[in-house]
């Protein structure tokens, strides 16, 4: 299995969003600022895209989606996830999924995508963190970080303790979450954090290409 990207963009799909114009410009940014280091065929490969749709979507709805943005990542070596919906990562050939605490269990996701998918999970404290791992997870996304526009009805920021506190306690990549910009970078990375999510930072920036490019140069990637 190919390493983890450390900055993953997570497509923004509510009304009166452009995820296929955004995920275009953070793969071409990807693949540009990471083209003199890597082969032509892994270029992008700092850049994760984890397609995210409303629950409201219907799956006819996110597997064309999905499978729009597979195409678009797959030539730049840049890893696609699909959120929630396993079988619709099955479906368009994604590399993996994401589940939280409202999804499958981790075990049954493992079981559902097999050994080699990349797999991760939503973990907010150390404890869940660790059995997500023994679950079968390969990262964890860690947070609310901060509070956020972007999703509702999550717990309190867990901050900067918080991602420590997951990071010491687990193995695998952790990837925090949750109103993250590229001034967080530095910190999290200090904090154990392996990289970051980010809806608002790329897809709400003025410029979406240059957005990835300043996060993947803070990440090192
Ligand atoms: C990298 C990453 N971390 C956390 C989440 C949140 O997943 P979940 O808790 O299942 O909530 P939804 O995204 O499904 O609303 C994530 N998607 N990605
Ligand atoms: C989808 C999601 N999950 C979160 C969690 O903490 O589980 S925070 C979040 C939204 C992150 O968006 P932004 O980068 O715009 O804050
Ligand atoms: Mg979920």
């Amino acid at each position: 299995m190919p390493s983890l990207g450390r900055l993953h963009l997570v497509t923004d799909t509510r009304p009166g969003r452009d995820p296929l114009t955004v995920v275009r410009a953070a793969v071409h940014a990807a693949a540009s600022v990471t083209r003199a280091a890597r082969p032509v065929a892994s270029a992008g490969a700092g850049l994760v895209v984890q397609v995210r749709v409303e629950d409201s979507a219907s799956d006819r709805e996110a597997y064309d989606l999905a499978g729009r943005i597979v195409d678009i990542c797959a030539p730049a070596g840049v890893t696609c996830l699909v959120n929630d919906r396993l079988h619709v990562a099955l479906a368009v050939g994604a590399a993996g999924g994401h589940v939280g605490a409202l999804d499958l269990p981790v075990a049954a996701a493992r079981r559902v995508l097999g050994p080699a998918a990349v797999l991760g999970a939503t973990a907010r404290e150390p404890v869940t963190a660790a059995a997500a791992v023994t679950a079968g997870a390969g990262y964890l996304g860690v947070g609310p970080y901060r509070s956020t526009t972007t999703k509702d009805g999550l717990p309190d920021p867990i901050g900067l303790a918080g991602v420590r506190a997951v990071a010491g306690a687990v193995a695998v990549p952790v990837i925090a979450i949750g109103g993250v910009t590229v001034a967080d970078v530095p910190e999290l990375r200090a904090a154990g954090a392996y990289g970051v999510a980010v809806v608002g930072a790329v897809s709400g920036a003025a410029d979406p290409a240059r957005a990835t490019a300043e996060l993947l140069a803070a990440l090192g990637c």
